[in-house]
């Protein structure tokens, strides 16, 4: 009897049979062990596929998340992975686990506590919280993601429990990329990043923002089908200048004020070479929930030479762009007939105007004649060419209008009377009734998205939206808002979430081995999302697709990607660079060179490389290299075993 971790022991017979399968001698150095064990390490590197079942055994396989299946091992299973009897008798199926996680949410009253029964449930058997929220968008994205992830962010300190993903600090300066070594997965091709300091319309949450990340990249997975394995969340800890975090004895990250300028610049610097020292140049790296000011410069700074986007500028714009392309089949007008009023003039307004005016030059409209179509209000109000310098950074001058200063939005809506109306703002309810009057004034249908999330911080509800405007509003909000009676007709007002595009451009840039992003790739997205609504979604009210169907969304999105990206060879990575990426990480660029041209058929192509959810099997298999080959198992009972089997 050998010692097990857990209890005590493992029968002889089983780690017999085990090794036999494997065709792994009991001297772990033996050279049998030594070629299998290589072939094993070749398999993963190409299927990416890091974990072997059958190198797993006994009680480790069922306490680790992405082989444990519970009561899904069939008998043969538990027999030879030195299961048996570890568990009660009963065989589920992956679809009557799926029942019981639904019915143990729903027993719950509180969203955070759906919310951690979910987090145990990736932390238990991963393929089945993936399964559940693949096939369940509408009812646990509201708990993975928007509005409750913003609540488990605030809560952090309270809940955090154990690993996911990689906290790197200010004082590891110098040695980011040891950190980076410490992430046990060594094929990551997507990173979500933030500082914490602007999560939602939150604000300042540090190190507790780490929640923003590992729920973005869950949908990865669930509504894009990248492997989670290939999926690393990110907090860049620099401090906070949250004064009630900065004073709670319950706070997880640096007690210390926010680092900024030349020090932050430089650790940021460093993240992003050590990101491709460690995982290579076309490494995917979304930016998310950083504040205004460094989500604009780094994006610019970066955008040419990483593999990067920012998710609050460009993947809200290409959201917000693909509901407006959806209602010009409602209102017959094109972009070019609107009149655009933004409030707020931070990351989601500009990246929408911007991407706005993209749509307006591919109708062949002149960029100044774009940028005069579209306004936007701040904090003090209009914003104007009379404002102080400092006022117009960035792109926000190029929409500053020679006009007189008005403060009040109200008054500002009366004087532009625009035909859209974007809140994205952070500021719930400055939508207030009067406002929505006056667009229903002289707008037969007049567009109104209240865009900043969580819920709680929407520019005004669906249901004011509705009831200001005779129910002839168009409305999209960034967080989901419950269905809308308006005099007895039912509306199911749209949730214009970047959701609908981070995951597929996700998939398409990774798949195409894309070394930077152009900002064309967002107006494919909006395109493509807008190309998924359907009559009867815009009869209901919505300017989205149902949420049950982003995963196709998202596959059509990165279609469309590959695509452009095969049609614009020079932002693929070159041969040279896929050798040499290859060579450092000792694969055989061979191998993975072969998916390299272009495909024919490439949603196909696509699907032939996604996360799969269901339950695979766990017996061993082997192969001969390069082609996996499944090996005969013969399942034998352990009773059944001779007394030569028994003592080998
Ligand atoms: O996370 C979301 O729901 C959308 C988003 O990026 C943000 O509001 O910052
Ligand atoms: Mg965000």
């Amino acid at each position: 009897m050998s010692q097990n971790l857990w209890n005590g022991t493992v029968s002889k017979q089983t780690q017999c049979l085990t090794n036999r399968i494997l065709g792994v001698s009991s001297a772990n150095n033996s050279p049998t062990h030594k070629k299998k064990d290589a072939g094993i390490r070749q398999y993963h590197e190409v299927t990416g596929d890091i974990i072997c079942p059958s190198m797993v055994q006994g009680i480790d396989h069922l306490r680790d998340p992405r082989l444990n299946k519970g009561l899904a091992f069939t008998l043969e299973e538990r027999q030879v992975l030195g299961i048996h009897g570890l568990q009660p008798a009963r065989f589920k199926t992956q679809e009557e686990q799926l029942e019981l996680c639904k019915i143990s949410i729903n027993r719950y009253q509180e969203d955070l506590n759906k919310y951690l029964y979910l987090v145990d449930l990736q932390d238990r058997n991963e393929r089945l919280f993936f399964k559940l929220l693949s096939e369940n968008v509408e009812m646990m994205m509201p708990i993975v993601y928007t509005p409750t992830v913003g609540l488990a962010c605030q809560k952090f300190g309270l809940i955090y429990r154990r690993p996911r993903g990689l906290f790197v600090t200010i004082h590891d300066r110098g040695h980011v990329y040891d950190v980076l070594r410490n992430w046990p997965e060594p094929d990551v091709r997507a990173i979500v990043v933030t500082d914490g300091e602007r999560i939602l319309g939150l604000g300042d949450l540090g190190a507790c923002g780490m929640g923003i990340p590992v729920g973005k990249l869950a949908l990865y997975t669930a509504l894009a089908g990248i492997h989670p394995h290939q999926c690393l969340p990110i907090m860049v800890d620099v401090g906070t200048n949250n004064k009630d975090l900065l004073e709670d004895p319950l706070y997880i990250g640096l007690r210390q004020k926010r680092v900024t300028g030349a020090e932050y610049d430089e650790f940021i610097d460093e993240f992003m070479s050590a990101i491709v020292k460690r995982y290579g140049q076309n490494t995917l790296i979304q930016f998310e929930d950083f504040g205004n000011h460094n989500a604009f410069r780094f994006l610019d700074k970066y955008r040419d030479s990483y593999c990067t986007f920012n998710d609050d500028i460009q993947g809200t714009a290409a959201v917000a762009v693909g509901g407006l392309y959806a209602s010009t089949r409602i209102t017959g007008k094109t972009f070019a007939d609107h009149k655009i009023m933004f409030v707020g003039a931070g990351e989601a307004a500009i990246g929408i105007a911007d991407l706005c005016c993209k749509a307006m030059e591919a109708d062949g409209i002149p960029q100044a004649e774009a940028r005069g179509k579209i306004w936007m209000a701040d904090i003090d109000g209009l914003l104007t060419t009379t404002r102080k310098v400092g006022d117009l950074h960035g792109h926000k001058k190029f929409y500053a209008k020679d006009h007189s200063p008005v403060k009040n939005l109200l008054e500002i809506v009366k004087e532009i009377k625009p035909t859209i109306l974007i809140g994205a703002s952070a500021t719930p309810g400055l939508f207030t009734p009067e406002i929505l009057q006056e667009m229903a004034k002289y707008n037969e249908r007049p567009i109104v998205f209240a865009l900043s999330n969580p819920t709680s911080r929407a520019e005004c509800t669906a249901e004011a939206a509705f009831k200001n405007t005779e129910g002839r509003v168009i409305f999209s909000s960034g967080s989901p808002f419950p269905p809308v009676n308006y005099n007895g007709k039912i509306i199911k007002p749209g949730q214009g979430n970047n959701a609908y595009i981070f995951p597929g451009v996700a998939l398409g840039v990774i798949a195409t081995l894309m070394h930077h992003i152009p900002d064309d790739v967002f107006l494919i997205a909006a395109r493509e999302l807008a190309a998924c609504v359907r009559d009867e979604d815009l009869e209901s009210g919505s300017l989205y697709p149902p949420l049950d169907s982003v995963r196709e969304v998202s596959l059509r999105i990165a279609v469309g990607i590959t695509k452009y990206a095969y049609a614009k060879e020079n932002i693929l990575m070159s041969a040279e660079e896929m050798r040499q990426k290859y060579h450092r990480e000792g694969i055989a660029a061979k191998g993975l060179a072969s998916t390299y041209p272009e495909p024919e058929d490439k949603r196909k192509w696509l699907e032939g490389q996604l996360y799969n959810f269901n339950y695979e099997s766990s017996m061993p298999i082997t192969w001969s290299w390069p082609q996996p080959t499944p090996m005969k198992t013969r399942a034998v009972k352990p009773t059944k075993l001779t007394e030569k089997e028994e003592t080998c």
